[in-house]
């Protein structure tokens, strides 16, 4: 749009938008460009942005600054889902997010790890609005681990992250943010405003390597079949993970674990509550509650162990709602993306048939009412794979690999995170 049929159509809005417009007009007419953030930025692209548009197109949302414009870094994985993110950014959000005041530089990710590399480099001053992510939830970890591994952390945690969801599952933005098409997406970045979410760390504690997340750590069968299901990444895209889930599944191995948990408060510790409320048959002679309860009644933090078979071990920050399926199963139903604690699901025992029921049950919401299934809140959480346990585990969609005796710690970051946009629900 040429500047002239800009003044012919801004003499039809209200005076003081017009003023808005013209600061805004005359910052753009220099035609300002977005610079390189990094050098690493090779595949980026510079844009233009005929910023005074976004008066016009979303007129009514509140939240909106209307007029401002709000320097954002996309980071775009041409590899997500259907290796669809392109034409979904290109050809239905870009061009929303430029008429609601975004002012964008574009990087599509070259090879695995780009994000990371882009996140923890960046001049955050150069994009103080924050960097959106094109692709699925493992594009988004990389981008929380890149801001968490650099020198300035503590600020850089606080840049917002935006998600057009086009990947093989976007689950976090569905559950958070309750969004699960791109353009929903761009209109909730458009109308602004924050969402605070905890982060939990995962530690392999030998290594001192930590690993964030903002979604879910997971052990044993799931673990196994991310790492499988990279084999098909090419071939199958989304559908990686039901190939992988079957085949795992016809030669599934038994998984030993070690869990060590803090309950959340010593009320919700499950042995301290009568025998009735949960049956934990199954659990072994060894499990056992370690840590002090006084004389005068007082209950001081206690861990929790468990010993023994597991089919899955699940850490999660929400309600983990998956983006695609038929039903809509949850696996950790009371978790909250912000509620300072993290929901431990323990999946006891071996088998095939055992996880054939969970797996249904699961998908009606039912599993948590399985005898072999616990489900505390906790503050933090120790794993360690016994024997010839897959030793890796998966966060938000990333395989960690561990080396020989592999331990894990998971804990909390309580409300460090920060997701663009709010859920449509808190802005009534
Ligand atoms: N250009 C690229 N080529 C190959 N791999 C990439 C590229 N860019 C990013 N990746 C890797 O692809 C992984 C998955 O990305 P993303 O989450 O966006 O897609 P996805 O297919 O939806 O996967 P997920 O199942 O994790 O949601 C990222 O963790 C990253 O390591």
């Amino acid at each position: 749009m040429s500047l002239q049929s800009f003044r012919v159509d801004q003499t039809l809005l209200p005076r003081k938008l017009r003023r808005s417009i013209q600061r805004n007009t005359s910052f753009f007419t220099q035609r300002k460009f977005v610079p390189h953030c990094s050098t690493d930025l090779s595949t980026s692209c510079r844009e233009e942005v005929p910023n005074y548009l976004a008066v016009n197109v979303l007129p009514d949302q509140s939240n909106t600054r209307q007029g401002a414009v709000r320097k954002v870094l996309v980071i775009l994985n041409p590899n997500s889902g259907f290796r669809s993110s392109r034409d979904v950014f290109y050809k239905k959000v870009q061009s929303k997010l430029k008429l609601s005041g975004f002012l964008m530089e574009v990087v599509e990710t070259a090879y695995a790890g780009h994000a990371k590399i882009l996140a923890s480099t960046v001049d955050l001053s150069k994009f103080p609005d924050g960097i959106i992510c094109v692709g699925g939830d493992g594009i988004v970890n990389e981008v929380l681990n890149g801001l968490l591994g650099r020198d300035d952390f503590e600020v850089a945690i606080r840049l917002p992250i935006g998600i057009i969801p086009a990947g093989s599952d976007n689950s976090l933005v569905w559950t958070v943010l309750g969004i699960k098409d791109p353009v929903s997406a761009a209109i909730v970045l458009a109308k602004g405003g924050f969402t605070p979410i905890d982060v939990f760390a995962v530690k392999w504690i030998k290594a001192g390597v930590t690993h964030f997340g903002l979604t879910a750590s997971y052990y044993g069968f799931v673990a196994d079949v991310l790492e499988l299901s990279e084999n098909f990444r090419l071939h199958l895209g989304p559908f990686r993970y039901v190939a992988a889930g079957l085949l795992k599944f016809l030669s599934l191995p038994q998984y030993r674990f070690e869990v060590d948990y803090l309950p959340l408060s010593p009320g919700t510790n499950p042995e301290l509550k009568p025998l009735t409320e949960k049956c934990h048959e199954q659990l072994s002679d060894d499990d056992k509650l370690r840590g002090g309860i006084h004389l005068d009644g007082r209950i001081e933090d206690s861990w929790v162990t468990r010993k023994g078979e597991f089919l899955g071990i699940f850490v999660c920050n929400h309600f983990c709602k998956p983006a695609r399926g038929l039903l809509s199963p949850v696996i950790a139903p009371k978790a909250q993306h912000d509620d300072g604690s993290l929901d431990l699901i323990l999946v006891h025992g071996s088998g095939r048939l055992k996880l054939f029921c969970f797996f249904v049950a699961y998908q009606l919401c039912w599993h948590l009412l399985l005898p072999y299934v616990e489900y505390v809140k906790v503050k933090q959480v120790k794993i360690r794979p016994v024997g010839n346990t897959h030793n890796g585990c998966g966060v938000d969609g990333e395989l960690l690999r561990g080396e020989g005796k592999a331990e894990w710690q998971c804990s909390l970051l309580p409300g460090q995170g920060r997701l663009l946009g709010r859920h449509p629900g808190a802005l009534k």
